[in-house]
């Protein structure tokens, strides 16, 4: 068990290992250097990976489940960062008004699908973190039961892209959320999710 300063200090550590993580990703997946750096490179990560590797979690870090909530009481000034601790999970920071949230992102490299465009798969997963964390961020721990995903037309890569979610129903357990991308002042995507809240509690 770590102190509890130590275990703050090793999370703010994880923290800037996941960004430079993330960074090696997008330079690795786009670089066009020679053969010998590739060489080098890939030998230099293999020693890191054989470093950390040492010792391991099972699990991915995750932030605490009332972070939403403390950042929703506070305003849209307060901003939450979603999955810090996870290298793969689409890199945003919400921001929650009463009745719904917003988030501004850019999608580079990685996360392209037809050339030029986010992948599809991606934009739902940004979507379904734009519903889910709303959920969360009012307090409900509930899962998602269906999203349907409408691709109006491509989302570009490495362009400001303008995030929303909002509330639209809730019936007893039961939440109609919907959410949805906009690059220009132009819906590129919308989302319509049921959510079920969970009977047990955390
Ligand atoms: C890439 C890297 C990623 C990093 C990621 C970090 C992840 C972080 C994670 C963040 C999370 C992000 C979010 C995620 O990714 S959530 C993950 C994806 N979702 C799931 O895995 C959910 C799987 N499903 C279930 O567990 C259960 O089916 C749930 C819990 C949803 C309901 O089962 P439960 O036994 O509790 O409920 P019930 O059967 O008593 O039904 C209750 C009511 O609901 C109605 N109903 C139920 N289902 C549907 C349906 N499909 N359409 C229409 N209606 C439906 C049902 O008719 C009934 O209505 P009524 O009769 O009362 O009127």
């Amino acid at each position: 068990m770590r102190a509890v300063e130590e275990e703050t200090d090793h999370r703010a550590a994880t923290l800037e290992l996941i960004e430079a993580t993330r960074e090696l990703m997008l330079a690795s997946a786009t670089t066009e250097m020679g053969l010998a750096e590739l060489h080098s490179a890939t030998e230099q990560m293999r020693a890191i990976t054989a470093v950390l590797a040492q010792r391991r979690r099972p699990r991915v870090l995750r932030g605490d489940f009332d972070a939403p909530a403390r950042a929703r009481a506070i305003g849209p000034e307060a901003g939450y960062r979603l999955f810090p601790f996870h290298p793969v999970a689409f890199p945003m920071e919400m921001h929650f008004s009463e009745s719904g949230a917003r988030a501004s992102v850019v999608a580079n490299a990685l996360f392209e699908g037809p050339r030029e465009t986010v992948h599809g798969g991606f934009v739902a997963h940004i979507l379904d973190c734009m519903l889910g964390t709303l959920m969360q961020a009012r307090g409900t721990l509930a899962l998602t039961a269906s999203l349907e995903i409408t691709y109006h037309r491509r989302t570009p890569l490495d362009e400001p892209l303008e995030l929303f979610s909002r509330i639209v129903e809730i019936d007893g357990r039961k939440t109609i959320a919907e959410g949805w991308i906009e690059h220009d002042g132009v819906r590129t995507a919308e989302a319509r999710g049921l959510f079920i809240a969970l009977k047990e509690t955390r």
